[in-house]
């Protein structure tokens, strides 16, 4: 393991994008390090062909560049799928934060896990299990999925490992994960204003919701890390790489022991927009998360089981306005 601007940097050694993580053991053991000071660490050599990712942003770019009404016609439907618009998501429900007072100065747009149309928790109306939208671009519809594909099986590569993390048998998180709950999401941030108040961002200080994050970022920069005793740490892209984070949801399993850790983004640069591609990788909805024996040994567990969905509908709802009802 080396160091990259402060964070670990963990090679998984896989060969491809269908391999398995070479060396479980050393990866969990790099992980739990990782997730005991900041919570983030780069993972290089991981198997998602760099073509897959430039395609990607290609995509990313070409989508936030089309015509306003056009992307607008993909608002956010009912179940979190579609275009968030400029300056619409502002993060009033965040574990650590006072709401914030201006809105995030970017637009993205989020695909999910696909859902079968005879699926019974999209029958049922189960939250989150609906259709996703997509532009009129076949090559954009190409691209996004093979990329969720790859890094879908980049995040199921590393539940052995962060299994063996938590102190469980290798096999605890793919149980729970049988499928798992996914969004991809396309950011675009604007160049800031000159005159920037200090309370504008591109995104506002939050802790992700989810289990792990994976996230693609071009070279603009402007994701900082808060780090343990105070004060925020630039995490840049290192080319080859992508940087993860564990989330909300992780940190309840381990009753916080393992930290979700704030973040925030502005894009500094005075001309270049900046495009990142979070994925966010998250239990099966219908997992229950209860925080593991050992983490509460010596203290209680800070929060009550829940089911996945129960728990992420209502962070999301509380953030994200979405438009239109489910149909009837
Ligand atoms: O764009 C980035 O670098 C980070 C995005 C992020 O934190 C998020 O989408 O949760
Ligand atoms: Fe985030």
């Amino acid at each position: 393991m080396s160091e990259g601007q402060g964070f670990p940097v963990i090679r998984l050694g896989r060969a491809d994008d269908r391999a398995a993580v070479a060396d479980v053991a050393r990866v969990a053991d790099a992980i739990r390090r990782a997730c005991d000071a900041t919570g983030f660490f780069y993972i290089a050599d991981h198997g998602v062909p760099d073509a897959w990712i430039a395609d990607a942003f290609e995509a990313n770019r070409r989508f936030h560049a089309r015509p306003m009404a056009e992307k607008e016609a993909l608002a956010t439907n009912h179940w979190h799928r579609g275009y968030m618009g400029f300056g619409t998501a502002k993060l009033t429900a965040s574990a650590r934060f006072a709401p914030a007072r201006r809105p995030n100065q970017m637009e993205s747009f989020f695909v999910r896990h696909e859902v079968a149309e005879d699926d019974p928790g999209r029958l049922a109306g189960q939250p989150l299990q609906g259709p996703n939208q997509w532009p009129d671009d076949p090559l954009f519809r190409d691209q996004v999925r093979r990329y969720d594909g790859a890094v879908a099986r980049l995040g199921t590569s590393l539940l052995p490992a962060l299994s063996l993390a938590v102190g469980e048998d290798a096999g605890f998180f793919g149980q729970r994960f049988a499928p798992p709950a996914t969004a991809l999401r396309l950011n675009h941030y604007p160049p800031a204003p000159a005159d920037r108040p200090d309370d504008l961002y591109g995104s506002h200080p939050h802790t992700d919701y989810g289990f792990l994050t994976i996230l693609a970022q071009d070279d603009v920069g402007g994701l900082e890390v808060q780090i343990p005793g105070g004060g925020w740490r630039a995490a840049p892209c290192i080319p080859g790489t992508f940087i993860c984070n564990i989330g909300d949801a992780m940190a309840r399993w381990t009753n916080d022991a393992f930290n979700s850790t704030p973040h925030r983004v502005v894009n500094a640069s005075p001309e270049r927009d900046r495009y990142s591609i979070a994925y966010f990788f998250d239990p099966n909805l219908e997992t229950v998360i209860d925080c593991l024996p050992r983490f509460r040994a010596d203290r209680p567990a800070a929060h009550p089981p829940v089911r996945f969905v129960d728990y992420f509908a209502g962070r999301l709802d509380a953030n994200y306005v979405r438009a239109g009802k489910p149909p009837a």
